[in-house]
């Protein structure tokens, strides 16, 4: 297959996220440049797309789609905003690389996998960029040599220092802990069965009514547990950490040490303050691949199932939040199309 020209890209989005990744594809990533941005707050639009030479702005997703120069789309867009966007780009049959969640709830993402599956080909990554980030990737390689044994348990942590202002205690859930069920999936290569979300009483320093922390535990049909502390308001910064225990040992990522210092009777590192620089290399990785698998006419990454997949269970993490218990998690038989 040949490879294609420069890809023109749409940006759908261009809040804190998006305005990140126009950045990244126009002096990071090759072969690819942004060619259109879409926000619905049109001088954000206009200042985001000012920063690219030959880049229009839009304020809505459907006249960039139609445009000549735009050959793919990436939506960072809010969740809600998602399933309206993705249903576009697969009528104009554009390859897409969607940030998560794919959408917010089972059923929206569920019409996404099934209008994938009429295109009869794939057309969409979703960005659960985890498995594009160093450590993470470690993690799964050493965890496929075999050598540490059958994995029974996943700790997970996941804490932001603060939570945006629009942030709800179910959004700890369908837009933070979404994260850690793509991991938990991927690393284990395990489907989750089952999830129970514990209450313990919320930090005074969360905004009144926002039910923060929450503990949350993954029952998965390989047998193993996955736990999550998921704390959007801890006030110091920025950590993802997992640690994988084993039949024969344990692994743990996201410690955070690239460099420690020793001064005046104390010792330590410092700790990031937010996801685009704890993961600064992971998002350019992810961008990278999906540009060069596009040019190459192929789709890799995470797909829209593993998106649906996710959904799905961060759905029964939500009613396990709201009305308490166990809630097993119900899938629909994987399509051909996602092997
Ligand atoms: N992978 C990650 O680590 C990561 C990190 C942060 C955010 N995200 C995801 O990225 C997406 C955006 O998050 P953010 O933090 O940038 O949000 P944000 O609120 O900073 O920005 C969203 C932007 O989208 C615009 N918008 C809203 N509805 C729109 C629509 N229908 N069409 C076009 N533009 C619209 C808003 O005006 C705003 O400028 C979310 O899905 C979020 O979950 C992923
Ligand atoms: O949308 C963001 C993003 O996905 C971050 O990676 C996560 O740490 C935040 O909790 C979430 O709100």
């Amino acid at each position: 297959m040949t490879e294609r020209a420069t890809l023109g890209v749409a940006v759908i989005g261009t809040g804190k996220m998006g305005a990140d990744h126009v950045r990244r594809i126009h002096e990071v990533v090759s072969g690819a440049r942004v060619s259109a941005v879409v926000d619905l707050d049109a001088e954000r639009a206009k200042q985001i797309a000012a920063r690219v030479e030959g880049c229009t702005a839009y304020t809505d997703p459907a006249s960039a789609m139609a445009a000549a120069d735009v050959d793919a789309v990436l939506i960072a867009s809010p969740g809600p905003a998602h399933e309206a966007a993705l249903l576009l780009a697969f009528e104009h049959d554009l390859p897409v690389l969607c940030e998560k969640p794919l959408t917010p709830d089972a059923a929206s993402a569920l019409r996404v996998v099934e209008a994938e599956q009429k295109l009869g080909h794939r057309r969409a990554q979703v960005g659960f960029m985890r498995r594009y980030d160093a450590e993470y990737m470690k993690l799964k390689s050493l965890l496929g040599t075999g050598q540490l044994g059958r994995p029974l348990m996943l700790h997970n942590r996941h804490r932001n220092a603060a939570s945006p202002p629009f942030f709800t205690s179910s959004m700890l859930i369908s837009d933070s802990v979404a994260h850690e069920t793509d991991v938990t999936r991927w690393l284990l290569g395990h489907e989750i069965t089952a999830v129970t979300v514990l209450r313990p009483t919320p930090t005074a320093n969360a905004p009144d009514d926002l039910q923060d922390p929450q503990f949350v535990v993954f029952e998965t049909d390989g047998g193993a547990l996955s736990d999550v502390e998921i704390f959007v308001n801890c006030g110091f910064g920025y950590q993802v950490q997992a640690e994988a225990v084993c039949e024969r040992g344990t692994a743990r990522i996201g410690d955070g040490h690239a460099m420690v210092t020793n001064m005046a009777g104390r010792w330590g590192g410092t700790i990031a303050q937010d996801f685009v620089e704890r993961f600064a290399d992971a998002y350019d990785r992810e961008v990278q691949a999906w540009v060069d698998a596009t040019r190459r006419g192929e789709v890799t990454g995470p797909s829209v199932w593993d998106g649906y997949a996710a959904a799905a269970v961060c759905e029964a993490g939500v009613r396990s939040l709201n009305e308490g218990g166990r809630v097993p998690v119900e899938l629909v038989e994987r399509p051909g199309l996602y092997g």
